[in-house]
């Protein structure tokens, strides 16, 4: 058996970022990924859009669907300002341990809250377990099929407000067809989408940014 690939990904970070410097984290991950292994972090291309849509909004309380390795956990969460809250959702009680490391390796692990579970079980009990009344941004990152079900949930449990952000990765390559066609055609949201490039890779894919409207 041996070590899992995000079990290699946290040694990595251990032997090559600096404890408490976030960037020194994303800069490891993205080394590891784009020279020794590929794995399905959102990635330098798609992160620097990402950032720049997050400056944009400067929420006060994020929510990330699919955590994965915590790579953009730590992404966003190094750019929020003090005392914001960002809540991270992940259903594999393997990559959420590894986050968990990553995340307090990068010093972020007062604003993050790394919470296990699925989704759709998770965003009905957001209010009551975590005091939030409504997202600035949310980050669709966790499974295709989920992203339209988890939105349309996310507005009946009145967690959108007028000017929330919602960010999906992936809507090329896996591709979410669903939700574009959701998004798209809702007058509920302004939709737009950024070309980028699937992580580590030459190949299309891109990130929709959907402002929802009340
Ligand atoms: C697992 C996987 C394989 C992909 C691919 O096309 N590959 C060809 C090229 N080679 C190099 C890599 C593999 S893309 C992708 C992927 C990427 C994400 O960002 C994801 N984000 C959230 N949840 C996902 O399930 C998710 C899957
Ligand atoms: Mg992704």
């Amino acid at each position: 058996t041996g070590t899992s690939r995000p079990q290699r990904m946290l040694k990595a970070v251990q032997k090559n970022a600096t404890k408490g410097d976030p960037q020194s984290v994303i800069s490891a991950i993205d080394y590891y990924c784009r020279h020794k292994e590929w794995a399905m972090n959102v990635g330098d291309d798609k992160g620097l859009i990402l950032d720049s849509v997050l400056m944009e909004v400067n929420p006060s309380t994020v929510l990330e669907l699919g955590t994965y390795c915590g790579y953009s956990t730590v992404r966003i969460a190094r750019l929020m300002s003090p005392g914001s809250k960002l809540i991270t959702v992940e259903f594999n009680p393997a990559f959420a341990e590894v986050a968990r490391q990553i995340i307090a390796y990068a010093g972020l692990q007062d604003k993050v809250t790394l919470v296990e579970g699925s989704s759709g079980d998770l965003i009905p009990k957001m209010k009551e377990r975590f005091g939030i009344k409504y997202f600035d941004f949310v980050f669709l990152d966790h499974w295709k099929d989920s992203y339209a079900p988890d939105t349309k949930l996310l507005e009946d449990c009145g967690l959108l407000k007028k000017g929330t952000v919602l960010l999906a990765d992936n809507v090329i390559c896996p591709g979410a067809p669903e939700y574009l066609k959701y998004v798209r055609n809702s007058p509920r949201y302004e939709s737009r989408y950024y070309k980028s490039n699937l992580e580590y890779t030459k190949a299309e894919d891109g990130l929709e940014k959907s402002v929802f409207l009340g």
